[in-house]
């Protein structure tokens, strides 16, 4: 470890005991996310119990200078919560109850901590559902869901995270307390300053405390899983079944991704090999539900849009069918591949994606380029995959100039460089194709009110 200074280590040993950890494996361990480009190299990692133990180290942070980076699950694909140059890690593990529970307002309200995950289950307990989902939901925690405002698999049908909070408690980078909006539905007296801490990546302060609506549970969610022979089709697919079904999902992902997740163990859907395939869910509200999506699919063979599907039986086939989509990012993780994450407006997607991917296509002719992503809300993965043989920093560095060209092409369509995964490191370079100067310029003044001595999580979204 970097050496923190000593008065600072003390002051935090003498508050936290043994939950002010110095050695070399917690480093490793909590001063990472799933992005693999930098090593973590944290002074030291915290552990509070407490909101009022929030505050002091953030007063500590203050009086010597410190660089505070939050960790929660550790699931971040931008490296928003890398600790790589000498930062104190403020990882919420131990801030992981369910605080209160209310049924009339089919609200929640719990530490940052808590699990995706542990969140779904005791919504599930409460008959209710809590609708934000990824593959990541197993060790994801809700705090670190806020700041990155996570969207996932649901978004068509259930928005992000944003959506679903309702009140939030945090300790801004000055030390204070907030409780913002404090789980109202409807709250008109000035700025929302909620919803400037979600999404914020944890450089205006720390998310203590969150209000989180629930809703229905689903009923009877059934899949269906289908080929077809290009991308636009897939696209009229989607538009032919959202006129009469409201979609719970519609995800695709190309036959390179199928393969990977084939490798990986996942059953084959169906004998035909497709160019794409796309996933999509319906609640079957009533039986006529499932005769009409029948009715839409075989009108969709007919147009020659789909050459072979699906349809889940069953909550076990159901639940296999999503194995095919949620576990693409696992199956392409050992080619270390180089992660884009973007959007467009849904009716601007094939002409976006035709571009992107000619561009991708001939700038990589040797490389494996994987589409697969949320395409019912407009954003792709765009995944490119190293050759074995080829050393990772020089992957990387061909893989950044390329990028210039993507998010050019980003920023003609007025998409975005990152519609889920947040900016972080990996993306800063590149947020001023998404945004303009004014917009960065006002979001440094807004860090500077809350966090004027720019205690948290420097070098993260913009440099200040
Ligand atoms: O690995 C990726 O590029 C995407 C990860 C995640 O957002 C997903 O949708 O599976
Ligand atoms: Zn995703």
């Amino acid at each position: 470890m970097t050496s923190l200074a000593h008065a600072a280590l003390d002051q935090l040993s003498a508050l936290l005991g043994k939950r002010c950890l110095t050695d070399p494996d917690s480093a490793q361990r909590y001063g990472v996310d799933w992005t693999k480009v930098w090593a973590p190299a944290p002074s030291a990692v915290v552990l509070p119990e407490t909101t009022e133990e929030v505050q002091q180290i953030v007063e500590i942070a203050n009086e010597h200078g410190l660089h505070l980076v939050p960790s929660g699950g550790r699931t971040g694909l931008s490296a928003g919560a890398v600790a790589a140059n000498g930062e104190l890690v403020v990882a919420f593990d131990r801030m992981n109850r369910v605080l209160d529970f209310n049924e009339y307002d089919r609200s929640v309200t719990v530490q940052p901590g808590v699990v995706t995950q542990q969140l779904q289950e005791f919504a599930d307990s409460k008959e209710l559902f809590y609708p934000v989902d990824f593959a990541s939901a197993g060790s994801s925690q809700i705090g670190g869901n806020i700041n990155t405002n996570a969207g996932g698999i649901k978004v068509i049908r259930y928005g992000m995270t944003r959506d679903w909070i309702t009140g939030l408690k945090v300790v801004t980078g000055r030390g204070e307390l907030l409780d913002l909006n404090k789980g109202l539905i409807k709250n008109a007296t000035g700025y929302d300053f909620r919803h400037l801490f979600i999404g914020s990546e944890g450089t205006l302060g720390f998310v203590v405390e969150a209000a989180v609506k629930l809703a229905r549970r689903p009923k009877d969610l059934t899949a269906l899983v289908l080929g077809a022979p290009g991308f636009r089709e897939v696209m009229k697919v989607l538009h032919a079944f959202q006129k009469d079904i409201d979609l719970t999902a519609f995800e695709f992902f190309s036959d390179k991704a199928m393969a990977h997740v084939l490798e990986h163990g996942v059953a084959k859907p169906f004998d035909s090999d497709c160019p794409f395939y796309c996933l999509l869910e319906f609640e079957q509200l009533s039986e006529h539900t499932g005769e009409r999506a029948m009715e839409i699919f075989e009108h969709c063979v007919e147009q020659g849009w789909v050459l072979d599907g699906v349809m889940s039986q069953s909550l076990g086939q159901l639940e296999q069918l999503w194995q095919l989509r949620e576990r693409i990012s696992e199956s392409i993780a050992p080619h270390t591949p180089y992660k884009n994450d973007i959007s467009v407006t849904v009716s601007k997607v094939p002409d976006f994606v035709e571009d992107v991917d000619k561009v991708v296509q001939d700038a990589y002719p040797d490389f494996e380029i994987v589409w697969f992503g949320h395409i019912g809300d407009g954003n792709m993965h765009l995944n490119i995959l190293k050759p074995a043989d080829l050393p990772k920093e020089d992957f990387f560095r061909q893989c950044g100039d390329v990028s210039k060209w993507v998010f050019e092409i980003v920023q003609k369509y007025d998409g975005s460089i990152s519609a889920e995964h947040g900016v972080g490191m990996t993306k800063k370079p590149y947020l001023s194709y998404s945004r303009s100067e004014e917009e960065i310029a006002y979001m440094k003044a807004v860090k500077a009110v809350f966090d004027p001595n720019n205690v948290m999580n420097p070098g993260k979204l913009f440099d200040v």
